[in-house]
């Protein structure tokens, strides 16, 4: 080996060895706390600082304070954390999102509190605690991994820390104490840290931005290992510090040079792209914190404040106005983040790469330095730049279909810093490059009477998103994406189309913060701040215009009245509380005022914990007859498994033409003659089970179950709706078309078959029952029929359409609908907003249908403006159905209908069902309930195991079924 490269390969290891320590920390402290620090970099960096302060500015020997520094100050600061601020959140439930929030507001507090502390300005006096030789760095990280790879294999503690990441409660119910694994997983995280920090600071630059940037650059290492294996994150680490280190020997000829070389000198970068975009992704399991999302209602008189605190810069003048200059522009570019996270519920903390990339752009067409672009004047050159940024948010948007949480997170995050080292990086772009303001805008005042102008239209832009059909389809995808997609909602392409108006945002923002400054500065748009702006626009309330005009001034004017890092440590401050106060600052404020006050009888109606906890739904009544949890031997009828004659249906009672959705609404009333049309009927009459109505109810299950219980409950409905609707009218002829087939469908969960050869016929206005034990396959049968779950075998038909391989908002498109067994209604919606989704979106977008399904839901009336948050699970359920029926579907898919609902209201509910089958539509139940089952279907399937074992009529299966 020649000297250069053995002296490339000790320099590539001791870079290696640094991010290998990174990644141990961070995998650690994730298997014992599922937490993906992201303060993990500044943890290093404030210990960085606090030994150089002890060191350099208070002369103490070296070897005590590095000591001080890494065996008490790193663990105290990981302790803390896990005390005050990820414990009170694992407490609250542990909700991924929250913490992944809550991680970014302590990064931001520590980069703020450092800057605060010790100045913005680079420091490259950092005490030296090992030699440059990458021997000893090795052999402590070395032994670093053996040591803990150990531990948590073969000693009680490691066993404890993984039942512990594997499900925090049953670990704790099992007499693990939670929160001392977690602790001392925080602990020895924050230990790497501080050891990392310490080991690198004397040889980069050390300063309160640069240095996490830089630990933060290799979660790659971790994100490679899966989050799980040490060895393998030290392999990788020490590879790709090797290869770093020797790339730097090539020098690329030609136009592509300098990239490939930035390539090879980040290579890590690299990594950390490829890791993020490419690899199978972490922790994908939620969205934003619903806390985090949540509509922040306007304080009264808010808007006028606002329109003059922004007008009173007009009167300032010298460096007060210079400084406010900045506002609107970063006002812009938080507005961005208002569509992508607050309406669109994505994460996105890559968006100071589009605003740069605004910048960046309007400064190349303006100096005439564009590739292929003639010199623009400076208007139009940010006008195209806009245009030119735009399609490039399609760089996070795509990535964002298939991910999210976490997951999301790092891909963001990657393209952020892949810009930020790739793009903005370059000679072209930090070579002195100017920008100019528009001709007759030069001044202060008048530029910012312009910014002004953009700020509005880029208000007009943004409440254009986030209103009408575009705005609700992305707070039903961001309040529940499966519930959007089932509503008709195109998730993917609405997710494009937010980030690429996003990016389109910020690099309007991005370019007026530019020419406020007169020019390109990379560090204005570095990854950091991409942190910094999203925590601030999560914590101002995300959803809320206002909150974005607010965070960006505060952003402004803190640092700029204060020392700088006041700004980003308030904001941390706030980000990391954001998990004990549903709603924002805004609700906690609205909510300990309600609480100072003596007879508050407010409902804290903002989701949040509880209110998701709440649409949970409840335990249905124990006192009807239920589906044995355990698989009953059943005989399989004739043509079980399959469709058609004999298994497929049995024909209800001829007769039924007349039979109307509006009939079913007079059952549901009191007994009077129906009006003249479904809207007139529903409007008095409803689901909803009011005081004083008359409605069925249930008879108790007679011995025998549901055999007994069923026809007295038939009888009973029929009677008062005066024997018009029921079985009988709400009948189906044996001939009636086959609308919904399914052939064979065979669905796997990795080597786990669900489905094995399932196969039956749904008819134009008859009600199928699926009914078979916990774990039969029914949800997963749904999941194939809606488009959520593809099939590894078979065909679903819808009208002898193959649908087999659509996604689930086509399907909802074509006329099918479906309700969840959880509730998949959208929160931060009204009841009326909920079921609008659904007209907008189905098959048939009818305005009237709204106010139809509505009121035959018994959701007209005050309750329509309420947010459905906070509404009890019978109305929800309601909601959900309206929802469903809004979109004209052909075929009704409902899971677990009558789970959470009351004996009145299920009785409700089955007139309504029956009537909807007599208009036509086909439907298709899971149900436990066996009572309701025998009532309403037609057609009853036995699912065990994955395969349908016994069909045929209700009275015939469930006598074979048992009670
Ligand atoms: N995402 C998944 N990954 C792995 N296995 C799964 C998954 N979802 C379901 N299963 C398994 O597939 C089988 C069928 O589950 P499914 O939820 O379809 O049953 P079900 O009949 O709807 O049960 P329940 O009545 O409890 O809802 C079960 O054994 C379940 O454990």
């Amino acid at each position: 080996m020649s000297s250069l490269t053995y002296d490339l390969t000790l320099a590539g290891l001791s870079v290696g060895s640094a991010a290998a320590l990174t990644g141990i920390g961070l995998i650690v402290t994730y298997r014992a706390t599922g937490v993906l620090n992201f303060a993990h970099g500044a943890i290093a960096m404030v210990c960085a600082y606090a030994l150089r302060q002890c060191v350099v500015e208070w002369g103490w020997p070296l070897w005590p304070a590095a000591a001080l520094t890494l065996v008490f100050l790193a663990p105290a600061i990981g302790v803390a954390l896990e005390r005050f601020v990820f414990r009170p959140l694992a407490v609250l439930g542990g909700d991924p999102a929250q913490t992944l929030v809550a991680s970014i507001g302590v990064f931001v507090l520590l980069v703020g509190g450092a800057a605060l502390l010790w100045g913005q300005g680079a420091r490259d006096d950092a005490p030296e605690l090992v030699s440059a030789d990458p021997w000893g760095q090795l052999a402590v990280v070395l032994v670093l991994a053996a040591g803990v790879g150990a531990v948590i294999r073969w000693t009680r503690f490691g066993r404890e820390l993984r039942a512990v990441v594997d499900d925090r409660r049953l670990a704790v119910l099992g007499g693990i104490d939670a929160d001392r694994v977690a602790a001392a997983g925080w602990a020895f995280g924050a230990f790497t840290a501080g050891l990392t920090g310490v080991l690198l600071a004397p040889y980069v630059r050390l300063d309160p931005y640069g240095l996490p940037l830089l630990v933060m650059e290799v979660v790659a290492v971790a994100v490679a290992a899966r989050m799980r294996s040490l060895p393998v994150a030290v392999l990788v680490a020490l590879g790709v510090g090797v290869a770093q280190s020797q790339l730097t020997r090539l020098h690329p000829a030609g136009w592509g040079g300098p990239l490939l070389q930035t390539a090879g000198a980040n290579l890590f970068v690299v990594a950390l792209l490829v890791a993020a975009l490419a690899l199978p992704r972490v922790g994908t399991r939620d969205a934003l914190p619903r806390t985090a999302t949540a509509r922040v209602p306007t304080p009264p008189g808010a808007w006028i404040v606002a329109v003059v605190l922004f007008l009173l810069p007009l009167g300032f003048a010298g460096s007060d106005l210079h400084t406010s200059v900045q506002v609107p522009a970063l006002g812009v570019v938080l507005l961005s983040l208002v569509v992508v996270t607050g309406r669109g519920g994505q994460i996105s903390l890559g968006q100071a790469a589009y605003a740069g990339l605004g910048a960046l752009f309007t400064a190349l067409l303006a100096a005439g330095r564009f590739p292929g672009l003639p010199r623009l004047p400076e208007l139009a050159a940010l006008a195209v730049s806009v245009v030119l940024v735009a399609p490039l948010g399609l760089l996070t948007g795509w990535p964002a279909i298939s991910r999210r949480g976490l997951a999301l997170a790092l891909a963001t995050f990657a393209v952020g810093v892949g810009v930020s080292r790739f793009v903005f990086a370059q000679p072209y772009a930090t070579s002195d490059l100017g920008l100019g303001r528009p001709a007759g805008f030069d001044g202060d005042r008048a530029y910012y009477v312009l910014e002004l102008v953009l700020l509005f239209a880029a208000l007009l832009a943004t409440r254009a998103l986030r209103s009408g059909r575009t705005g609700r389809a992305l707070a039903a995808m961001r309040d529940h994406e499966a519930g959007a997609s089932a509503a008709g909602v195109p998730v993917p392409s609405l997710k494009l189309q937010a980030f690429v108006a996003g990016a389109a945002l910020a690099a309007l923002g991005g370019g007026m913060l530019g020419m406020g400054l007169r020019a390109f500065d990379p560090g204005a748009y570095d990854p950091v701040r991409g942190l910094l702006w999203f925590a601030a626009v999560v914590v101002l309330g995300a959803d809320s215009t206002l909150g974005a005009l607010a965070a960006a001034a505060l952003l402004v004017g803190l640092d700029a009245g204060a020392r700088g890092g006041v700004a980003a440590a308030l904001i941390g401050v706030l980000a990391v509380l954001i998990g004990r106060f549903p709603g924002g600052p805004y609700e906690a404020w609205r909510t300990a005022t309600q609480r100072l006050r003596p007879h508050h009888t407010t409902q804290l109606t903002q989701p949040g914990t509880a209110v998701r906890a709440r649409l949970r739904p409840a335990p249905t009544p124990t006192s009807r007859s239920r589906m044995p949890l355990a698989p009953t031997p059943t005989t399989p009828g004739p043509g079980a498994g399959q469709g058609g004659p004999g298994g497929g249906h049995t024909a209800r009672a001829e007769g039924d033409a007349g039979a109307s959705v509006a009939d079913a609404a007079s059952v549901a009333g009191d007994g009077t003659a129906p009006a003249a049309g479904a809207d007139a009927a529903g409007a008095t009459k409803s689901l909803a089970a009011r005081p004083g109505e008359r409605v069925a109810a249930p008879q108790p299950a007679a011995p025998g179950g549901a055999r007994t219980a069923s026809p007295q409950g038939r009888s009973t409905v029929g009677s008062v709706g005066g024997g018009g609707v029921g079985r009988s009218l709400a009948g189906v002829r044996r001939s009636a078309p086959v609308v919904l087939a399914v052939r064979g469908l065979q669905a796997r969960y990795g080597g786990f078959t669900a489905l094995d050869g399932v196969g039956l016929d749904v008819h134009r206005g008859q009600v199928a029952a699926v009914i078979g034990p916990n774990g039969a396959g029914k949800s997963t049968l749904f999941d194939c029929l809606a488009g959520t779950l593809r099939p590894a075998r078979g065909q679903v038909l819808l009208a002898d359409r193959d649908i087999t391989r659509l996604p689930a908002h086509t399907r909802t498109r074509l006329g099918i609908a479906r309700t969840f067994q959880q509730l998949a209604v959208f929160p931060s919606l009204t009841v009326a907003e909920n079921v609008r989704v659904g007209a907008e979106q189905g098959r048939v977008a009818d305005p009237g249908a709204v106010d139809r399904a509505l009121r035959l839901f018994g959701l007209d009336g005050p309750l329509r403006t309420l947010p459905a948050a906070g509404l009890p699970t019978g109305t929800l359920r309601r909601v959900e159905l309206a929802r469903a029926l809004a979109g004209s579907p052909r075929v009704l898919l409902l899971d677990e209908p009558a789970a959470g609902l009351d004996s009145a209201e299920v009785a409700a509910m089955a007139r309504v069902l029956k009537a909807l089958a007599a208009d036509g539509t086909a439907l298709l139940v899971v149900e436990h309930d066996l009572d309701l089952v025998a009532d309403l279907a037609d057609v009853v399937h036995v699912m065990t195991a994955g395969r349908i074992v016994a069909s045929g009529p209700p009275d015939r299966v469930l006598d074979e079924v048992g009670p």
